[in-house]
């Protein structure tokens, strides 16, 4: 069972306020980009048939040549959109085989155990995974200011990617959003009925999104841990 893994790379990364899009951003002497690619490259036994790589569109070029001592044979560049979910939407005109993993450019540690995790799961016949990890702080439902409540953390999870979905399922999926968005593919996947099945994830799989996980990652890819 082959699988295509997109990586959404499309954003601009507002919170992380660099000079640059996000995922071009120097990660101890490669670009955040390059590492998650390399990461995904490393996961063996996915029975990858190829990669597609969603970038802003004035940066293909740049992309292709940055990704080019990688593997370029698997690689496909292509252009976003505005939102996260119309850059996935772009990315699965060019997806091929049995499985599709989507997977933020900016988790470049996640572990390869997640990805198994993950695409065991769908080899097993669940047509959607997710990682999720239990939530450690404590959650309040707030009024601006205000609390209204504390929420049963027990029955929430943080959820990561990679997200994992057999092929048609996904594309169903973002075909019902109609154009729609939502902050995962995993969401898309519940608003069209398919049970949505959590494995575990990885703290290492964190999402690089503030100045601090910037901080975080660059020390991780100094070698501290
Ligand atoms: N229009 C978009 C928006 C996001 N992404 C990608 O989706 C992943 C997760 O998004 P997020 O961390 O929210 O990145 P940004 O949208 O860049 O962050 P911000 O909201 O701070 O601008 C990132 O790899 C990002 O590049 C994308 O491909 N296209
Ligand atoms: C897809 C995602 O990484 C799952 O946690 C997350 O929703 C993307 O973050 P965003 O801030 O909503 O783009």
């Amino acid at each position: 069972m082959s699988t295509s893994v997109i990586i959404p790379a499309a954003g601009s990364g507002v919170r992380l306020g660099e000079d640059r899009p996000k995922a071009f951003v120097d990660l101890g002497g490669a670009t955040i980009l390059a590492r998650t690619v390399s990461s995904v490259l490393a996961a063996d036994g996915l029975d990858l048939d190829r990669i597609v790589v969603v970038v802003p569109g004035e940066l293909i070029d740049a992309v292709r040549s940055d990704l080019a001592g990688i593997d370029s044979a698997t690689i496909v560049v292509t252009a976003g959109g505005d939102e996260r979910t119309d850059s996935v939407r772009a990315g699965l005109n060019h997806v091929a085989g049995d499985f599709v993993l989507v997977h933020d450019a900016a988790r470049p540690f996640t572990p390869a155990a997640v990805f198994h995790r993950v695409v065991e799961a769908l080899r097993a016949g669940f047509p959607a995974v997710v990682p999720g990890l239990p939530v450690v702080d404590t959650l309040k439902r707030v009024d601006d200011d205000t609390v209204i409540e504390t929420v049963d953390r027990a029955v929430l999870r943080a959820v990561q990617t990679p997200q994992g979905f057999h092929a048609d399922a996904l594309a169903k999926a973002y075909l019902a959003a109609d154009g729609g968005v939502a902050t995962d593919d995993a969401g898309l996947a519940e608003r069209a009925g398919f049970g949505v099945h959590v494995v575990a994830g990885d703290p290492d799989a964190f999402k690089i999104t503030t100045p601090w996980d910037l901080r975080l990652a660059r020390a991780i890819a100094k070698g501290w841990d």
